[in-house]
């Protein structure tokens, strides 16, 4: 594409009438520019990207899209702000690919990863072609490509739609994060369906209030659009147990769908019972109420289900095709993962980082546990220092067993992290051991025939952080060592 068609896309005020050659690609990484790129210069958090300009343009750069004027030697169009601009580049240079997808964004605090896995399931099932975005990897039919983010810029997200598109997907399921929302990393997205799992606390330390928190998780809502699209209609799938939901509801003009167990919803979930290994429900739907049994346990997967039962819905899949896939969902990675290397107490490792999520999982155990619950569980570094003392706090209160260790340090001083945590639980029973693999072993040496022991917080990840450095370390792993070792 040309560069002046590509400016051409940009607000009517940017005025460049200089040099016109051809634009091979866009990028905002100086180390990824070829012969022909646009640079795109994005003040970082950590570092300015306008200060590898120069660097850009000896990597061939054939034009540099800037916040202010440049000492290069190739056009360099000035906006207001490159972060908006890049979203809109990146849209039109890949040819508006969400647009040519059935796209499904899921937002909430928890559950947007195990969702978007339900739903992707239920798409394969009837025989489309999917891609996923999200926490763990991105998805192309079944080649998985790493990512550093749940929801990508929007240049990466883009270009993983264009790659969707031209490998023929059907589907697509995304995770949008609030930061994503805020950061506009999904401006220009043309969603069909914007799911909403839940809202509660987490991420403070970036949204600073929870009303904050609200509006920008809202931010996917109101972005639907207010056209009314006759031909690709849009839909909000809403959690009408959660009193976030009724604002969400008034942000948009998309057709809503709700879900819900405790008030009335277009799906409800009733007659709930739960065993150690499934959850059956009767499914109040427009169509009739259906008997639904799924492997998943716990209220919050419940939720799940219903919400991907919702989105799958309204994209036009049948519900019985739907129950059949949603019965056959056997769980995800690093979720409520059973560890069984044949010893007679129970070992869960979970993706809990959050203190609601936490709570659900540790009342999930307490319906079926027996005896002692051990709850080993850390909290990240850099992150939300708020919901520290709230999760230690819930560990002592729905555990016999907290063992409070590091989780992904980071930056912190992990014995920092852990005073956090003991702050919301004076003159309460626990145990702190900052070495991770030390607390496993501990609660598992510990472990008596009957009991369970969740580990909480890293789920699928294969890594901790610790300082600047990211050493090999999966909580699965570690635990069967520790049953073998015993
Ligand atoms: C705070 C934050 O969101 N940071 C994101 C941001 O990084 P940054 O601002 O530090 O970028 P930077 O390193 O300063 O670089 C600025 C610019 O210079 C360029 N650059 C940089 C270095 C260089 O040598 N050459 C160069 O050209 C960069 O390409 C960039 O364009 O831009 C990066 C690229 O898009 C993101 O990967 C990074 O996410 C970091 C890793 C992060 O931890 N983000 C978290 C807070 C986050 O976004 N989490 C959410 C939600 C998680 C959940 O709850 O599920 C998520 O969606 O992941
Ligand atoms: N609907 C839900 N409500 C509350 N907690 C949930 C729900 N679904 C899952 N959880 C809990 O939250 C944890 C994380 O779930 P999941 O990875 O699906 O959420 P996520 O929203 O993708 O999280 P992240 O923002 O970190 O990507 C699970 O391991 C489980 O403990
Ligand atoms: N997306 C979440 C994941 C947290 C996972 C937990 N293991 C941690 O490192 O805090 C975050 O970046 O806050
Ligand atoms: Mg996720």
């Amino acid at each position: 594409m040309k560069l002046h068609e590509l400016i051409g896309y940009l607000h009517p005020f940017v005025d460049y009438k200089g040099e016109n050659p051809e634009i091979t690609s866009i990028e905002n990484d100086n180390r990824r520019v070829t012969p022909g790129s646009l640079f795109i210069c994005i003040k970082g958090y950590t570092v300015d990207g306008h200060d590898f300009a120069g660097s850009a343009v000896k990597n061939g750069a054939a034009a540099v899209l800037a916040e202010r004027e440049l000492p290069v030697n190739v056009p360099v169009i000035v906006v207001k702000d490159t972060v908006r601009a890049m979203a809109v580049l990146a849209d039109a240079f890949f040819g508006q690919p969400s647009h040519k997808l059935h796209l499904v964004g899921i937002t909430g605090t928890n559950g947007k990863t195990t969702t978007s896995h339900i739903i992707e399931q239920i798409f394969k099932d009837a025989d489309q072609k999917t891609g996923l975005i999200g926490t763990m990897y991105t998805k192309i039919g079944e080649q998985i490509f790493e990512v550093k983010n749940t929801t990508p810029e929007s240049l990466t997200l883009q270009k993983t739609f264009k790659k969707m598109v031209d490998e023929q997907v059907d589907t697509a399921v995304m995770e949008v994060s609030s930061h994503a929302l805020v950061y506009g990393r999904v401006h220009g997205t043309d969603y069909n369906v914007a799911v909403f799992t839940n809202l509660t606390q987490d991420h403070l330390d970036y949204h600073k209030t929870m009303e904050e928190y609200r509006k920008a998780k809202g931010l996917l809502f109101s972005q639907l659009g207010n056209a009314f699209n006759h031909e690709k209609p849009k839909f909000a799938v809403l959690n009408s147990d959660d009193p976030a939901s009724d604002e969400f509801a008034m942000l948009t003009t998309a057709h809503i769908l709700t879900y819900g167990i405790d008030n009335h919803a277009d799906l409800q979930a009733i007659n709930i019972a739960m065993t150690a290994s499934g959850t059956s429900f009767d499914l109040v739907s427009p169509f009739g109420v259906k008997k639904v049994n799924i492997q998943l346990i716990g209220k919050f997967s419940i939720y799940n289900v219903l919400a991907s039962i919702g989105a799958a819905l309204v994209s036009g899949v049948p519900l019985e095709a739907i129950i059949a896939s949603v019965e056959g969902v056997k769980g995800v990675s690093g979720r409520f993962e059973v560890v069984d290397a044949g010893q007679d107490f129970s070992v869960i490792v979970d993706y809990a980082h959050t203190p609601d999520s936490l709570e659900n999982v540790l009342k999930t155990i307490q319906q079926f546990a027996q005896k002692r619950v051990y709850c080993v569980v850390g909290c990240g570094g850099d992150r939300d220092r708020t919901k520290r003392p709230l999760m230690a706090k819930i560990a002592c209160e729905y555990s016999t067993d907290a063992v409070f260790t590091s989780d992904n340090p980071r930056s912190e001083d992990p014995a920092v992290i852990i005073k956090d945590m003991e702050e919301g639980v004076k003159g309460e029973v626990y145990t702190s051991i900052i070495d991770r693999k030390e607390a496993i072993q501990h609660a598992i040496k510990n472990a008596k025939s009957g009991d369970v022991i969740l580990i909480a917080g890293k789920g699928h990840e294969t890594y901790q952080q610790i300082g600047d450095r990211t050493f090999d370390f999966d909580d699965r792993i570690v635990a069967r060592e520790a049953i073998e070792e015993r």
